[in-house]
């Protein structure tokens, strides 16, 4: 059976007055990857920015992660985003702490406070995106896509059920890409629901997958053409 992650219905997303997508119905399960592409200005970003909180859906339905993003109070966003992964292009990690106090951090912001199981979950995740041995270091000393690797990390810190990535590759080169990709298909592999906005079209091919477009304010399934022989 599948289960329902994600269900918009004739929704339309606004950036202030003006329309940016309108009458969506999209759904994701459980277990899914999910691309979202289109380009510059069609609306991708404006698109996540309302499944995690930062834009209000003011029209049409929305339910993700047993929250209704139509309904959805300012008090509740830091409840939702506890229950979803948001990854982005530019990393965002603290610049003035180790991997391991940036990971820590966002635990006992979230309400952990035991120091073993603080520990015990760090050495978890830093090992899902194959970087255990690299917590003492400092963002600045690793390369674009080890930091991305790490924001990766923090994402699955507490166990989301909904990862959103918006151009997570879109700062790295073509082989760091592939790189952090191989992170995002392993964890995927191993149960993790994934949202992933990106224009890297060589990705999309190496790696397919339902892909979504945005495109004249609308937003539609699209077919990959397997390659012909
Ligand atoms: N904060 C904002 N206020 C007003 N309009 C905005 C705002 N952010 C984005 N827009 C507009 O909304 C539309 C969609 O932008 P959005 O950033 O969602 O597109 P995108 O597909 O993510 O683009 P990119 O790939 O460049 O990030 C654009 O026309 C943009 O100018």
């Amino acid at each position: 059976m599948p289960e329902p992650v994600l269900q918009l219905s004739d929704a339309t997303i606004y950036q202030g007055d003006s329309m940016v997508l309108q009458h969506i119905n999209f759904e994701m399960n459980k277990g899914d990857f999910v691309y979202l592409i289109g380009k510059t200005g069609s609306g991708k970003s404006s698109f996540m920015k309302t499944l995690y909180g930062d834009l209000l859906l003011k029209e049409g339905n929305g339910h993700i992660v047993g929250y209704d993003l139509a309904t959805l109070k300012e008090k509740d966003i830091p409840f939702l985003r506890r229950k979803l992964g948001i990854v982005f292009q530019d990393f965002k990690l603290l610049p003035d702490r180790t991997v391991n106090s940036n990971l820590e951090f966002v635990l006992k912001a979230t309400g952990w406070k035991d120091k073993a199981a603080i520990g015990q979950r760090i050495e978890t995740v830093l090992n899902k995106v194959g970087m255990k041995t690299q917590g003492f270091k400092f963002p600045h000393e690793l390369s674009g896509g080890e930091q991305q690797r790490i924001a990766i990390a923090r994402a699955l810190l507490n166990d989301p059920e909904l990862i959103l990535a918006d151009e997570p590759t879109g700062n790295l080169d073509p082989q760091t890409s592939i790189e952090v990709m191989e992170v995002l298909q392993e964890i995927n592999k191993n149960g993790n629901t994934i949202l992933m906005a990106t224009h890297d079209y060589a990705l999309l091919l190496k790696y397919p997958s339902k892909t979504v477009k945005c495109d004249d304010n609308r937003v539609f399934e699209v077919v990959q053409r397997t390659q012909a022989k």
